[in-house]
């Protein structure tokens, strides 16, 4: 039996009044790992964080467990911490150590127990290599490094789902794969998964099903290895030879 926790339907947002997202229309199972995909320009990280409620949506819907994301019924403060993100640039404080990045969210907004929180932010750390930086301001990290902190203080906060847009494109290419490691550990656990990602090779081994969009619309939703093998659509297709992405 599989369990929705969250359902888009018909979402429409525009930017100036330019279409930007038209009828979007999907969901995501608990435990899933879902890749958005599509050329540059698509509409990726605007669904994102239309699903994030950093940007309001012109009409349609977001369910959320089942439950009507409502933009004026405030439910977005509510349920924004069930929902973590992870952007492109770390934006970790620069005048705090990684553990006290690490706290913030849990115990100043979520109000938890710090002791239980450092313990758990503590153990994340030691998870991902990082223990003995746990004292160290983000400017003595690598972009890899920060990167994965900025993952953990997402990890720390519990959200039921991560969303992750472009985390590794401003990173030099040997402190990808770390990054990448990281989020497929994450991927063979029980986290629900959303991610944006250009690294081909990447989504497909990381997803169950991709999401390919183009020019604002969903174009192709299938399981993963059906999108790799044998996309439908003729965008689907030039969008992988566009990018030599070649099924070994
Ligand atoms: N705040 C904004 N104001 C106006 N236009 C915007 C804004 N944010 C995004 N857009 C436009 O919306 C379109 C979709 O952008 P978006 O960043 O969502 O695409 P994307 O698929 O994530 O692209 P990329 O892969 O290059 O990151 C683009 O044409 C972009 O210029």
């Amino acid at each position: 039996m599989t369990d929705t926790i969250l359902k888009v339907e018909n979402l429409y947002k525009s930017f100036d009044k330019k279409e930007i997202l038209k009828d979007i229309d999907f969901s995501i199972e608990k435990g899933q790992v879902v890749a958005l995909l599509g050329p540059s320009g698509s509409g990726k990280s605007t669904l994102l964080r239309c699903l994030n409620g950093l940007e309001n949506i012109d009409s349609g819907s977001i369910f959320f467990e089942g439950e009507n994301v409502d933009l004026k019924e405030k439910t977005w403060e509510k349920l924004r911490p069930e929902i973590g993100m992870v952007f492109q640039s770390y934006d970790l404080f620069p005048n705090k150590t990684v553990l006290e990045n690490l706290l913030i969210g849990p115990v100043k907004v979520q109000k938890r127990n710090k002791s239980d929180v450092e313990r758990n932010a503590l153990k994340w750390l030691e998870r991902v290599g990082l223990k003995d930086k746990s004292d160290s301001y983000p400017n003595q990290l690598s972009g890899g490094q920060k990167q994965r902190v900025a993952i953990v203080r997402s990890l720390c906060m519990e959200p039921k789902l991560m969303l992750f847009d472009e985390v590794t494109a401003s990173l030099d290419p040997e402190m990808v794969k770390e990054v990448l490691e990281l989020i497929l550990e994450l991927a063979k656990t029980d986290k629900t998964l959303l991610i944006v990602t250009h690294e081909m090779s990447f989504a497909h081994k990381v997803s169950d099903r991709v999401i390919f969009m183009a020019d604002g619309e969903i174009i192709e939703s299938s399981s993963t290895s059906k999108f790799f093998k044998n996309p439908k659509t003729q965008r689907a297709q030039d969008f992988l030879q566009s990018l030599d992405y070649i099924n070994l």
